[in-house]
This record gives structure tokens, sequence and C-alpha cells, in this order.
């Protein structure tokens, strides 16, 4: 990745998260740039991380080696019409890292580009990140290992041959966070509901969901052995897993994914 710039077209939750994670893994600030309309949001992330920032979207296409797209779906036809002609004349690294927009709509927008197109999840902020990537035809082995050196530089990379793979990689892991969360703040309220101060109650959950998460990591066995340890017969675990299998809780689990895949295929449209 020697020295390139990267340059981040939207400047919200996303890019904040890969350029924080790159940041704290050592790669230069200064050799960040970032655009988006918002000035307060710009003014928060030259604070927050001092890279480059600026209105003007174009100024960064011009300037980056690689270039990732992080704006909404909705809005990624018209960030990107106005960038073509200088992609295609310079021809920088795109990476998109928006759900649900294909290879096919990129270069539609954009013209002829080496394009990898990927999804993150928000704790890249603290490089405990998992990305699907899939690089389209024509991103050189060189190319595709700076794609892979930025990704992993805040946390796991997984590459895809099949691009709608990224389908299910986008309603396992990209929302993936989400689902956590609903089960944390779900236990919060639970422990407040029974008698406990919530500010105890807020670190044994999250103390609890980040021994879970590391013990399931580290361990030989899967996560279906590791409940089975924690269940003892006649127990209190037994009690609680009863009452999430009779409401459903594997099959509203399924259902859910399934959703978030379809709307992932849907805004590809
Ligand atoms: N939030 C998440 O967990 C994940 C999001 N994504 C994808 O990342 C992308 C960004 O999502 P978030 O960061 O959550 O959204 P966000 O709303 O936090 O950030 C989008 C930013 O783009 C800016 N923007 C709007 N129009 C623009 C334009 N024409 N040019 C430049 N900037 C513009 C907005 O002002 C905003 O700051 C989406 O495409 C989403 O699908 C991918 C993986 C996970
Ligand atoms: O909700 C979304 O559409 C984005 C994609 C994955 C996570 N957030």
């Amino acid at each position: 990745m020697a020295q390139q710039l990267i340059g981040f077209i939207g400047a919200g939750n996303m890019a904040n998260s890969l350029a924080g994670g790159m940041i704290a893994k050592g790669i230069r600030p200064a050799r960040i740039w970032m655009s988006d309309p918002s000035r307060d949001r710009l003014d928060e992330v030259a604070q927050l991380h001092r890279v480059h920032v600026t209105e003007d979207n174009l100024e960064v296409a011009r300037r980056v080696d690689v270039l990732v797209l992080a704006v909404k779906p909705q809005v990624m036809g018209d960030a990107c019409a106005v960038l073509r002609e200088v992609i295609e004349e310079r021809q920088p690294l795109i990476i998109s890292i928006a759900a649900g927009v294909t290879v096919d709509n990129l270069r539609q927008w954009l013209g002829e580009a080496p394009i990898v197109r990927c999804m993150p999840n928000t704790p890249a902020l603290v490089q405990a990140g998992a990305t699907g990537l899939y690089a389209a035809d024509g991103v050189s082995a060189a190319q595709k290992d700076m794609a892979g050196q930025i990704l992993g530089a805040v946390g796991l990379t997984f590459w895809f041959e099949e691009e709608k793979e990224l389908d299910a990689v986008t309603a396992v892991s990209g929302s993936g966070p989400a689902y956590f969360f609903l089960l944390m703040e779900s236990l919060i309220d639970a422990a407040v509901s029974q008698g406990l101060p919530q500010a105890t109650a807020r670190q044994l959950v999250l103390q609890t969901a980040w021994g879970a998460a590391q013990l399931a990591i580290t361990s030989e066995v899967g996560p279906d052995v590791l409940r089975q340890r924690v269940t003892s017969p006649g127990g209190t675990t037994a009690a609680a897993l009863g009452v999430f299998e009779e409401a459903g809780f594997r099959e509203q689990v399924q259902a859910a994914v399934a959703a978030a895949r379809e709307r992932s295929e849907e805004l590809a449209g």
C-alpha cells in the first residue's frame, strides 16, 4: 500500500469507521481525503481524524489512487455521474461499500474502471470488522492486494468469487452488528426490569457479549457446544432458552436474514 492516497466520497458512519481503523493501524491521516456536502460533518471528521476534508467530490477523485465510494445506495448514481470523466481519465481503484450496488450499476455510472465491491461493517472502527470482497474483471492482482490491505487494516477479509454472494454477506455481517446490538439493548432492558441498576446492567451485558464472542472465537468447539456447556439440565439457562425456542427465535433469525438479503437484491434494482 506504500504511500498511496486514499479518498472517501461520503464522510458518514462507515467512512469514519474505516478511516478511524486505518489510522489506528498506522496509516498517516495525511494520506486520507474525505468529501461530503455536509460542512458540519467534515468539521467533525477533520477534528476527529485530522484527515484532509473538502465539500468537492471531484477534488478527492483528482488526487487519490484509491477511491472508496461510501455514500448511501440511493445517491450513488448521482455521486458517480459527476466523477465519471475524472475516473475514466485517471483510473483510480474504485472500492464501493454500498449495499446492493452492483458492479454493473457502477460501470453504468462511472464508465470503465477497476472496481472492487465490498461489504464491511461498523466494528471496523475498532479494527474488529468483517468484510466480504469481490473483484470485478479488470482488477489487477496488485489492486486486489491493495483493497485487501485497506480493508484488512480494520478486520478480517474474505474474498468471494461470485458477486451475488455479497447479498448474503450484507445480510449476515454487514447488518449483523445491529442484530447483536438489539440483543444487548433487550438484555439491558430485561436486567433493569429485574431490578438491577442501569449502569451495572449495561456493564454486565456488554462484558457478557464480549466474553461470549471471545470464547466462541478462541474455542475449538462451535457455539452449539458452548451453549450446551452453559445449560445445566433443569437449570436457569434451560428455562430461558425454552422461552426463546418456543417463540420461534431461530425461525425469526432465518426470516430476518432473508429479509435483509432480499432488500440487498432490491437495492441492486
Ligand atoms: N452503516 C453500516 O453498518 C454499513 C453501511 N454500508 C454502506 O455504506 C454506505 C454509507 O453508509 P453510512 O456510512 O451508514 O451512511 P451515512 O449516512 O452515515 O453516510 C453517508 C454520507 O454521505 C454523504 N453524502 C450524501 N450525498 C453525497 C454526495 N453526493 N457526495 C458525497 N457525500 C454525500 C452524507 O452527507 C453522509 O455524510 C452505504 O452505501 C451503506 O450501504 C456498508 C456496510 C455497513
Ligand atoms: O442497513 C444498510 O443498508 C447498511 C448495509 C449493511 C449495514 N448497513
